[in-house]
């Protein structure tokens, strides 16, 4: 007997009801096993695009998640075209995440931007056994306790030089940037002690970064539809454009210590001056570190640095100084501290600072509503987890929304006033204990720059309060300064502080002021 084939068509249309049909299979199963565990709650979503809708239009990101969780809950699912990302925004949540399961969620999920810019070497990007080696040798050689203490004369000389320059205002009508002020002792402070000053193109090298800091903090296009990134070419050119300056110049950074290292061991000098570019020269040189420690991550390490030490305690310092002109009772009481804690003398040094009570809970009030990094950096989940009973699937990326949890009426009495004296006697700390309270988040992946950043901010405040008082210009109330926020690298004050310095305590002697080659 003849078998003949059934024509064309007739094959198609069997074809496509056996696909539907394993379809609904699928979708049956999918949907028997999705009732067993909760996904978490979330917003209306659009086809394709999911949630990103709820978002597109904000300037914001953390006020926007904030307010979508009051009526979503705590733990909240975005679908955000191909990704699912899950919104931490209570202290309970946020303390399974962190603590409970720190280990299913500290990775970090690898950007597209941050791909493209090399990032997957450093630091903040990479995961698992390189990121532990590379975390342990910029603690050893640079952020443990032990090394910010023996950092404090750089501190000192960079806040002279501020000071110095800002004398020249004094009393004049003309009011001072403060940022600007402040910015120039951030920079210099973590150029110096990763790279020894060193840097030909300052100026050059400080714009690339902060665009490419801008660039790679946030999610772009290609991180929700990641098949999309090829499409996605306008963020890939400029991304990389401005990457080549940076890596450029960072590539003359080392080489120049290389160069340096060499003429000293032909020299004969054992002296070499310390700073973290030899730490991870040597780690690299000597190939013990356990996985190889490559060129680029020597270079991207430095980048980590100044992304994460110079905004972050820039920011801090201005809105420190904008809540402390907006209640000028407050300034009075921590400026009386601070004179009060120097006596006769004309200078503070960091021993000083260890007494200066009520600076500490000012600066901690500052963080508490003024978090640098509201959304503290991503993550992503390793292994399906439950978080408050909601499931979190592998893979999906999980933002901790720290400003809200600083925020919460429910952790919180009158949650958004300025009001240091809350912390009076609390144990409540930025440590990473207390999850209401997270500026710089928590477990395995909390910034391990803390105590380095901590030392910059309470000097340069401790010294800037000292030695001056701060006026606004006569067209502005305290009552009417504007604290708008701008959410970039990080969140800072939208209009810079503008104030007039009235020097109170002269400076005696600034000691010699830095030169850069
Ligand atoms: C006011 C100052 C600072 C604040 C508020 C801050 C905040 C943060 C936050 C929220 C994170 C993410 C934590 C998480 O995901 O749980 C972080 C990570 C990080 N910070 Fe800081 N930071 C500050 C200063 C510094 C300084 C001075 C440095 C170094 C010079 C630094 C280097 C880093 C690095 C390398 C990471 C990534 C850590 C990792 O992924 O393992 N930070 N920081």
């Amino acid at each position: 007997m003849e078998l003949t084939l059934p024509s064309l068509p007739y094959q198609l249309s069997a074809l496509l009801l056996f696909v539907l049909a394993l379809k609904l299979l699928h979708k049956k199963k999918a949907t028997k096993t999705r009732s067993k565990l909760r996904i978490p709650p979330g917003p209306w979503t659009l086809p394709i695009i999911g949630s990103l809708h709820h978002l597109v239009r904000s300037r914001l990101p953390h006020r926007t998640l904030y307010n979508l969780a009051r009526s979503h809950g705590p733990v909240m699912l975005l679908r955000a075209g191909q990704t699912d990302l899950v919104i931490i925004t209570s202290k309970e949540a946020a303390e399974e995440v962190m603590k409970t399961h720190d280990a299913k969620f500290s990775d970090r999920p690898l950007l597209f931007t941050a791909n493209m810019c090399n990032s997957g070497c450093d630091i903040v990007f990479s995961n698992g056994p390189y990121w532990r080696q590379l975390h342990r040798i910029c603690v050893n050689g640079l952020l443990s306790s032990k090394k910010v203490k023996s950092l404090s004369s750089i501190r000192h000389e960079e806040v002279n030089h501020m000071l110095k320059s800002l004398s020249t205002f004094s009393d004049k009508k003309s009011p001072v940037k403060l940022i600007e002020k402040v910015s120039d002792v951030a920079n210099n402070i973590v150029a110096r002690v990763t790279f020894g000053g060193r840097c030909k193109r300052k100026e050059v090298f400080l714009k690339a970064l902060k665009e490419v800091i801008e660039q790679v903090s946030w999610f772009s296009l290609s991180d929700f539809f990641p098949s999309l990134s090829q499409m996605d070419m306008k963020m890939k050119t400029k991304s990389l454009r401005t990457y080549r300056i940076l890596d450029t110049l960072m590539e003359e950074i080392v080489q120049e210590h290389l160069e340096m290292q060499k003429q000293q061991q032909i020299n004969g000098k054992e002296d070499i001056e310390y700073n973290l570019v030899y730490v991870l020269i040597k780690a690299m040189e000597d190939g013990n570190a356990g996985l190889p420690i490559t060129f680029d991550s020597v270079k991207s390490v430095i980048l980590d640095m100044f992304a994460g030490g110079t905004d972050t305690t820039t920011t801090t310092v201005e809105w420190t100084m904008a809540e402390l002109v907006k209640h000028p009772e407050i300034m009075a009481k921590v400026q009386a501290e601070i004179r009060h804690a120097v006596g006769e003398k004309t200078d503070i040094d960091e021993n000083d600072i260890i007494k200066l009570n009520y600076l500490k809970l000012v600066i901690k009030e500052t963080l508490r509503l003024h978090p640098p990094l509201p959304l503290l950096l991503p993550r992503q989940c390793n292994e399906t987890s439950q978080i408050l009973g909601c499931s979190i699937s592998s893979g999906a990326r999980v933002i901790i929304n720290g400003w809200a949890l600083g925020r919460d009426p429910e952790n919180w009495t009158d949650a958004d006033k300025f009001i240091p004296e809350r912390f009076e006697g609390s144990r409540v700390d930025f440590k990473g204990n207390n999850f209401e309270f997270v500026p710089f988040g928590a477990g395995r992946r909390s910034c391990p720059g803390m105590e380095f950043g901590m030392a910059i901010i309470e000097i340069t405040l401790s010294r800037l309060l000292l030695h001056f008082d701060w006026k606004l210009p006569d067209s502005v109330k305290p009552n009417d300064l504007d604290m708008s926020e701008e959410f970039g690298a990080v969140c800072r004050k939208k209009i810079p502080l503008s104030l007039i310095p009235v020097l109170r305590v002269s400076l005696s002697d600034f000691g010699e002021v830095y030169n850069y080659t």
